[in-house]
């Protein structure tokens, strides 16, 4: 008599970040995730309240709108607002416990850079994001990332990528314009920030 072969488990990976703006490092980071992990549902979550961060994020309904033409083409990606409808600091374990809640029979997968993974042991309940979630880390350049004593991760194939949200600002309050910053963030996720006047200095003139 043959066996049935088991049910696969439903797979949802979750890649979560301030994506003040998102950029070309996130969107490799998605596609790389989909192409590599099987993934039934890619979540993409923007932070609420970023605890960990000093600068106050840019509105997250420019930040969801961003996220949007950034991610939104991909197959298989659900834009999840769940951590800006939450109110007080956005902690990853909650996000988790949502989604475990949501897919008691999925794995969870949780895509990191690696500067994240370092700093994992800093995180709200950071055994507990271990065990909801297999945690799989993307290199990213300049970081070396051994993670948390005894912590095991997948990780990501992905070409190191050298842009940072913090470098978009930069450019831009720099006097970048719409055709430089496609270098560094998606096509529409540019002109969504020339047209809105995002992360622009505030010059004399204005009121
Ligand atoms: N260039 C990159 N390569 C690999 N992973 C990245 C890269 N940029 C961001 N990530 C990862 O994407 C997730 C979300 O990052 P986030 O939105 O904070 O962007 P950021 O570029 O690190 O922002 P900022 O410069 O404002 O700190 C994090 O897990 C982060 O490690
Ligand atoms: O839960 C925490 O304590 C925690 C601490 C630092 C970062 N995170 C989450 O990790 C993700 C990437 O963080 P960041 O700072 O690179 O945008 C994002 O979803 C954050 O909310 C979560």
């Amino acid at each position: 008599m043959s066996e049935r072969p088991a049910p696969q488990r439903r797979r949802v990976g979750v890649l979560g970040g301030a994506f003040d703006p998102p950029h070309r490092a996130h969107r490799a980071l998605a596609e790389a995730a989909l192409a590599q992990l099987d993934l039934d549902a890619l979540h993409i979550v923007p932070t609420g309240q970023a605890w960990h961060k000093a600068r106050p994020l840019t509105d997250a309904a420019h930040r969801l709108a961003m996220c949007q033409r950034a991610f939104g083409d991909l197959p298989g990606v659900v834009l999840d607002a769940r951590e800006l409808r939450r109110t007080g600091p956005s902690y990853t374990v909650d996000t988790l416990t949502e989604l475990r809640a949501e897919h008691p029979a999925a794995e969870l997968l949780l895509l990191l850079g690696a500067d994240q993974w370092a700093a994992l042991p800093t995180w709200k309940r950071w055994r507990d994001v271990l065990a909801l979630a297999t945690v799989v880390v993307a290199q990213r350049p300049g970081c070396v990332a051994p993670g948390p004593p005894g912590a095991c991760a997948l990780s990501l194939e992905l070409p190191p990528l050298p842009v940072s949200s913090t470098a978009v600002r930069a450019a831009v309050a720099a006097g970048a314009d719409e055709a430089a910053l496609r270098a560094l963030v998606p096509v529409a996720v540019a002109r969504y920030i020339v047209e809105h006047g995002l992360y622009r200095l505030p010059s004399p003139t204005d009121p």
